[in-house]
């Protein structure tokens, strides 16, 4: 080896640690970590840009720090520092690699350091939920008055409503307890327009039907529980929250904290089933016989109440197309809500465009909320793995976007279904609708999710930008392994749609640069929190989400993940 040659290596071992991503050739991220004569590591490592996955990231860190303490130990040093002219050149350029080695250690350092000080001061800051409409009541479906029947789905009917005690006067003296036979008139008069209806009628109660759970209040809240999932801490009255403390039904599901894109749920109890508008034409089997004879429902069942949004994002995508950067937001809000979940332990299982409410904020944007989590699948070590040992395990709902690890599964002995990437999945296919393309995973285009391939996938419109169109690509990834986490996608999105200036002054390696845009990107968001302009917008939640997530290690992946689609572009405009 010629003497600049192993300066030249000496530089490349020091500089070896970001340049693990830096080197691709055709589509695949080649890094090179050379040092055969001083047998220090393999070769060559070809790696994909899952090495920027934190347990192979881990790998690499710990085999560079092995490698810089023996370039620097005494016998290494006795072996070149002394002898010829060439040995001790050979010898200062890997001082000087390892100096730089060292030198991208500590910069490591730094930027992970300034990732936990952001998320500890965002995280601090709790989301609370908007609408407080009660104090101490709402545990009885007579502290309501209900309005019309705003959606159905096969478990449940939802109708428009309000607290009772929160009513001026006159409304309190409307005579029927539950179902308030407000005039058909003046029931016109306040849906229309939408936004009438929801100032008078603020909060929605979803009515779940009850076929098969008995009519104890205990056996029901067993039987529905994971309805129960995003209840806030006084849903319950306090009694039936200790009761199920107690655990006297078995284990209820974890519940999940309070997140801009994940429903509230304020009010849960159980009471008799009433006869509500539209129930004798529309459902009139789970009707208990007291209201209907030929009924074959429960008499009591379940009720939640909630906030109640304008639409769902299918009945928003009915009438509107959004703008490529209101759909980039709207996806980008999906996947905060999964990865909200995805941290608690929580995956959702039937994610669909009518399972997602959409309200507005007040410079228009369209907000998004995961609701029903009546499919949700909740574990306590938050490991997202089910024992699939039987074909009577529930795999979720809508088979049409389970993902392919998930509706491919064969039950077994010791098979276990990974679900901590499959919401992610189902928000890949979703996006379609939401930039105005048809579900590829519906009738209409025809792909299955156990069968497709990704070439198969339809193109999205140009005007989506790259950067989405190559999230929603690498979401639809068959294989969980190089698909990236909600968070990692999340991450991404964020980078191209605010970061872009700090993405393009940089590599993939170097985070220095992208740590001084965070700190000044977290001063921006503190500040406009502080004047309050904007700080209750889309925009502004979205940022406190990234901000109170931040972890070097999915930045890392997400900084990859960019930079190998933009390598990908290139080297297709290159050879187009
Ligand atoms: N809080 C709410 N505000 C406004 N509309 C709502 C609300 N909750 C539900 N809806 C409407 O009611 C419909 C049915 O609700 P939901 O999906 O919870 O019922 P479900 O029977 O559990 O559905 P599925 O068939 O998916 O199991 C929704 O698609 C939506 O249109």
């Amino acid at each position: 080896m010629s003497v600049k040659h192993a300066i030249s290596r000496g530089l490349e071992l020091g500089r070896s640690f970001f340049q693990l991503g830096l080197l691709k050739s055709g589509g695949r991220v080649v890094a090179k970590l050379r040092a055969e004569r001083f047998r220090v590591g393999p070769s060559v490592r070809t790696v994909q840009p899952q090495a920027f996955l934190p347990s192979r990231y881990r790998y690499y860190r710990t085999s560079l720090r092995g490698l810089a303490a023996q370039l620097q130990s005494g016998g290494f040093r006795r072996r070149f520092s002394g002898g010829s002219p060439r040995n001790r050149a050979v010898f200062l350029a890997f001082g000087l690699g390892v100096g730089l080695i060292e030198q991208q250690l500590e910069d490591d350092r730094r930027s992970a350091a300034t990732c936990q000080e952001i998320q500890a001061v965002f995280r601090k800051k709790k989301f609370h939920s908007p609408l407080k409409p009660f104090t101490s009541s709402g545990y009885k479906l007579e502290d309501y008055i209900i309005g019309n029947q705003i959606g159905k789905g096969s478990n449940a009917a939802v109708y428009e409503a309000t607290a009772r005690f929160a009513q001026p006067k006159e409304r309190e003296e409307v005579s029927s307890p539950v179902q308030v036979k407000v005039d058909e008139e003046k029931i016109q008069e306040v849906r229309s327009p939408a936004c009438c209806s929801l100032r008078n009628f603020p909060l929605a109660i979803k009515m779940l039907w009850n076929f098969g759970a008995g009519s104890s209040s205990e056996a029901i809240l067993k039987s529905m529980s994971q309805e129960l999932v995003p209840a806030g801490p006084l849903a319950l009255k306090q009694e039936k929250e200790q009761i199920t403390l107690d655990g006297y039904f078995g284990i209820l599901p974890k519940r999940v904290s309070a997140h801009p894109n994940v429903i509230r749920v304020y009010r849960a109890f159980t009471a008799d089933v009433p006869l509500l508008p539209g129930a004798q034409e529309e459902y009139p089997d789970v009707l208990p016989a007291r209201l209907n004879p030929a009924g074959l429902g429960n008499n009591r069942t379940l009720f939640l109440v909630m906030k109640n949004y304008p639409c769902s994002l299918q009945q928003y995508l009915q009438e509107s197309a959004p703008s490529p950067r209101h759909g980039s937001l709207m996806v980008l809000q999906l996947l905060e809500g999964v990865d909200h979940l995805c941290r608690q332990g929580v995956a959702h299982r039937d994610l669909k465009s009518d399972n997602v409410l959409l309200e507005f904020d007040s410079d228009g944007c369209p907000r998004l909320v995961i609701t029903d989590f009546g499919c949700s699948l909740t574990q306590s070590d938050s490991s997202l793995q089910l024992p699939f040992n039987s074909m009577w395990v529930s795999r979720g709902g809508n088979a049409s976007l389970m993902a392919p690890e998930v509706a491919t599964a064969a039950p077994g002995v010791r098979v276990v279904i990974d679900y901590s990437k499959a919401d992610a999945w189902a928000v890949g296919a979703i996006s379609y609708e939401i930039f105005g393309q048809q579900n590829p995973f519906y009738r209409a285009v025809g792909l299955q999710s156990t069968t497709y391939q990704e070439k198969q996938l339809p193109p999205l419109p140009s005007e989506v930008p790259a950067d989405v169109q190559l999230v929603i690509r690498l979401l639809l990834r068959r294989n969980p392994d190089k698909r990236p986490s909600a968070r990692v996608a999340a991450n991404m999105l964020h980078l191209s749609i605010w970061g872009r200036r700090a993405l393009a002054s940089q590599d993939s390696a170097g985070m220095r640069k992208l740590a001084d845009w965070l700190l000044c990107q977290s001063a921006v968001v503190l500040l406009k929190g502080f004047g309050g302009s904007g700080g209750n917008g889309v925009k502004a939640e979205l940022q406190r989400s990234f901000l109170s997530s931040l972890e070097l290690e999915d930045l890392r992946a997400a900084v990859g993940f960019l930079f190998y689609g933009r390598e990908q572009r290139h080297a297709c405009i290159l050879s187009a």
